[in-house]
């Protein structure tokens, strides 16, 4: 039963509607070129990759490499300006607070620490004056070991240990960043099909919620993709840990983020609209619903995570991520998710255990954007603090959503009820009249013709890309 609750209607006194924006997402993906004009010409042979907030990568061609806050008479070629108001890093780092410098002979990459307060490289302490090779995915943090500000990645890419590359030709093409490392492009050896490779520095996370990330994470996070299998769930393939580095091998879905989709200027900010709404709504129900049917909890669904098939704009949509996902449904009490998405239990932390009806608390978030454009809560809006937005549940319903149905409306509003009790689970939503419309037909009609043995490699791959096979 949709429980009929009063709404709240734009009025003079409501928040302005703000666009949605990106959650919790690490700014690593602005190359900052230091000395452009040489880095032209020369090419990097490594990259200092920014993981603190205001600290872009920088990417490293010059045999000698100087970093710290600097003054007239300590030139630098990084100063840290762009954190200067972040004093509790700022405070600690020297005029001269570390080089790097490549031994021209040997090729060699040494971090020579000149400050007082030192420099770590995988939390051990250089010290001032003392040097150590660098190596690929070191971590770099100033005075004390949390203080993490860069992880040092060699450029060349034919670095991957043989155990991928044995399996899977692993390509340069980039398809995204994120807070624990980068996705590649690449295909399996056996038969060329393409997979997307994950690769994840196990030491370290930016993401507050996996701040003392192990690799007993990303073991969670592969033992829980493996478990999956549903043609709205980005699928595993493989997984191969070496050294600092765990590689997931995963089904590979062109079409990215549906955020991307959400936030298209061709939907002008007014949503998706009911009709190709509801096709995603069902999608992102059965997906949601069959995680709860295996005794999976995703705790961090957000556009961010829902990948799209391909760039058509029906699409499949397939949930991804599985960082924060729980294998066992019982005894869920972590405070964790991304706060605009977060159901109002967590955000409470009582320390009282939560259900999976949490999910179903953020999928109605990323639905409310689906329809209407903009999210149901924001950092942005002054009326409450966000905390308080969320813990109360209060909503607005502006004009984007007259062209929606009540029903719609009314399925949105339950999927966001404060009381757990209350909120829906997955089956119950699913065996609403509400979910037997033609879209989702339609739905459920493309999800089967999408399910096909997987695609080879393109052409241009194979004959561009490959290696010995
Ligand atoms: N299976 C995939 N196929 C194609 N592209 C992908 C795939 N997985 C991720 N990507 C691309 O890589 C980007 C980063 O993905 P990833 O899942 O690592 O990001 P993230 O969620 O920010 O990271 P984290 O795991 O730290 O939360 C995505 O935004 C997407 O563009």
């Amino acid at each position: 039963m949709v429980r009929e609750t009063k709404r709240r209607r734009s009025s003079a006194e409501k928040p302005i509607v703000v666009p949605v924006t990106r959650d919790d997402t690490m700014p690593v993906d602005e190359d900052l070129v230091v000395e452009e004009s040489q880095c032209a010409a020369l090419k990097p042979f490594a990259k200092l990759v920014g993981v603190r907030r205001g600290i872009s990568s920088i990417d490293l061609a010059d045999d000698h490499f100087v970093c710290g806050r600097g003054s007239h008479d300590a030139p630098t070629n990084f100063n840290f300006s762009t954190v200067a108001e972040d004093v509790g890093l700022y405070k600690f780092i020297s005029k001269i607070q570390f080089s790097i410098d490549r031994d021209t002979e040997t090729r060699r990459i040494y971090l020579h620490d000149h400050s007082r307060n030192g420099t770590l490289v995988n939390h051990e302490m250089i010290g001032k004056g003392l040097s150590r090779e660098l190596m690929n995915g070191d971590l770099i943090s100033i005075a004390i070991p949390a203080l993490i500000i860069f992880v040092y990645e060699r450029a060349d890419d034919n670095h991957h240990p043989e155990e991928l590359t044995n399996k899977y030709h692993v390509t340069s093409h980039l398809l995204g960043k994120g807070g624990f490392g980068k996705v590649l492009l690449g295909y399996k050896k056996s038969d060329r099909s393409v997979v997307a490779i994950k690769q994840l520095n196990t030491q370290f996370s930016t993401r507050c919620s996996r701040a003392i990330a192990k690799t007993r994470d990303i073991q969670n996070e592969v033992e829980v993709m493996k478990k999956l299998s549903h043609p709205n769930i980005v699928a595993i393939y493989d997984c191969i840990t070496v050294a600092k580095y765990s590689y997931m091998v995963i089904e590979y879905v062109g079409g990215g983020e549906f955020f991307s989709k959400l936030v298209d200027s061709k939907y002008n900010q007014m949503g998706l609209g009911e009709s190709l709404g509801k096709y995603f709504a069902f999608q992102l129900i059965d997906a949601v619903l069959y995680l709860h049917s295996v005794g999976i909890c995703h705790r961090d669904i957000k556009p961010e995570n829902i990948l799209c098939s391909n760039k058509a704009e029906r699409c499949i949509l397939k949930l991804t991520d599985f960082g924060m996902a729980k294998n066992s449904v019982n005894r869920m009490k972590t405070h964790c998710g991304t706060p605009s998405y977060c159901a109002p239990e967590i955000v409470a932390n009582q320390g009282v255990e939560y259900t999976p009806k949490v999910d179903i608390w953020s999928l109605g978030c990323v639905l409310f954007i689906t329809f209407s454009g903009y999210p149901p809560f924001s950092e942005e809006y002054t009326d409450l603090k966000m905390d308080e937005q969320v813990l109360t549940g209060r909503l607005f319903f502006h004009e984007q959503w007259h062209r929606i149905t009540d029903e719609t409306q009314n399925m949105i509003q339950w999927m966001l009820t404060v009381e757990p009790l209350i909120r829906p689970s997955a089956v119950e939503l699913m065996s609403t009249q509400w979910m037997k419309c033609a879209d989702c037909l339609s739905a459920k009609q493309d999800i089967l013709k999408s399910i096909q043995p997987i695609s080879a490699a393109p052409a241009a791959l194979q004959t561009t890309q490959a290696g010995p096979v």
